[in-house]
């Protein structure tokens, strides 16, 4: 571990001072002792990797389904933030072997087996239209390693690919196709789950801002690619802009629920926001702009 001022959350200002350095040091490897003897001794750690689990995230997400019982066999399935795999095994394990389920995120993960892999930001537009490409199945991105080989960000070779695929006719086809018949390429996913958190800085504010900034993302891809009748899931760090992120939720899916699984710690902030039954014809700006 380095100790380093680059040690220090982005929440303070670089201190050069050694004292400091060193309190704050301390203070946080007790800070990560806690965690780990926490860890150690917590249920749900322990029956993650006895069920062979990647984390304890999988319990959070299976408790959201037994409740609201949004998969079905043979979905297919987006989720953000899949690192590092636990929702996408579950995911997997509800839906069967006939659908796919598709991990983005911005850190390089190999995807759990039987799951296919992007990394990228959720926050660039173009992510979105690969995202789109890649369930229409007129791009496999499967081939995780060669696609990460020499470029450990990918958002680079995206955009070589966005380019080079904008010249085929089957992008030109699912852009320029106004037949709702083709409902399947213009929407082309059941279920969008997002458990994507930045990392946490410890500001209240902040980390609610950035959690808002993630959710919208993850709604907006939920209102461009969603089916009508699909479901929704996002973890939101709650903080007074949450309600704003729930009236958005209710003009976009016909119920709306608040949902705190057992596996999530009474100490946390973090809460999911579970939409189900997507409206038809969802205006996007309607959505984000008019009055709340
Ligand atoms: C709590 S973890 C997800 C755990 C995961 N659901 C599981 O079950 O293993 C949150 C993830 O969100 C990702 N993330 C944060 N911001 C993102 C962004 N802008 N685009 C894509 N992924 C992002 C992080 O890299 C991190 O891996």
């Amino acid at each position: 571990m380095s100790w380093g001022p680059q040690a220090l959350p982005r929440c303070l200002p670089r201190y050069r001072c050694p004292v400091f350095v060193l309190r704050f040091a301390r203070h946080n490897s007790n800070a990560q002792n806690r965690w780990l003897a926490r860890q150690k001794n917590d249920h749900f750690t322990k029956a993650a990797k006895e069920q062979n689990f990647r984390s304890r995230a999988a319990f959070k997400l299976m408790d959201i389904d037994d409740k609201y019982r949004f998969f079905k066999k043979n979905q297919k399935v987006l989720d953000l933030g899949f690192a590092p795999g636990a929702w996408s095994q579950v995911a997997r394990n509800r839906i069967g072997t006939g659908g796919m389920v598709m991990g983005v995120d911005l850190l390089r993960c190999a995807p759990p087996k039987g799951v296919h892999s992007l990394q990228a930001n959720i926050l660039s537009k173009k992510t979105h239209e690969l995202i789109r490409l890649c369930f229409a199945r007129h791009v496999q991105l499967n081939k995780h390693d060669e696609l990460h080989k020499d470029h450990g960000y990918l958002q680079h070779m995206l955009e070589e690919e966005l380019n080079h695929l904008k010249e085929t006719e089957e992008y030109k086809e699912l852009y320029s196709q106004k037949d709702i018949s083709k409902d399947i390429e213009r929407y082309p996913v059941d279920v969008v789950l997002s458990d994507m958190m930045a990392n946490a800085t410890g500001v209240q504010s902040k980390d609610h801002y950035m959690s808002m900034d993630l959710c919208d993302a993850a709604l907006i891809v939920a209102i461009d690619l969603l089916k009508p009748g699909g479901s929704f899931t996002c973890k939101l760090y709650a903080g007074s802009e949450d309600r704003m992120l729930e009236n958005r939720l209710k003009k976009v899916f016909k119920q709306v629920d608040r949902f705190k699984p057992q596996a999530s710690r009474n100490e946390s902030r973090e809460l999911y926001l579970v939409g189900r039954n997507k409206k038809k014809d969802v205006d996007k700006l309607k959505v984000f702009l008019e009055d709340e």
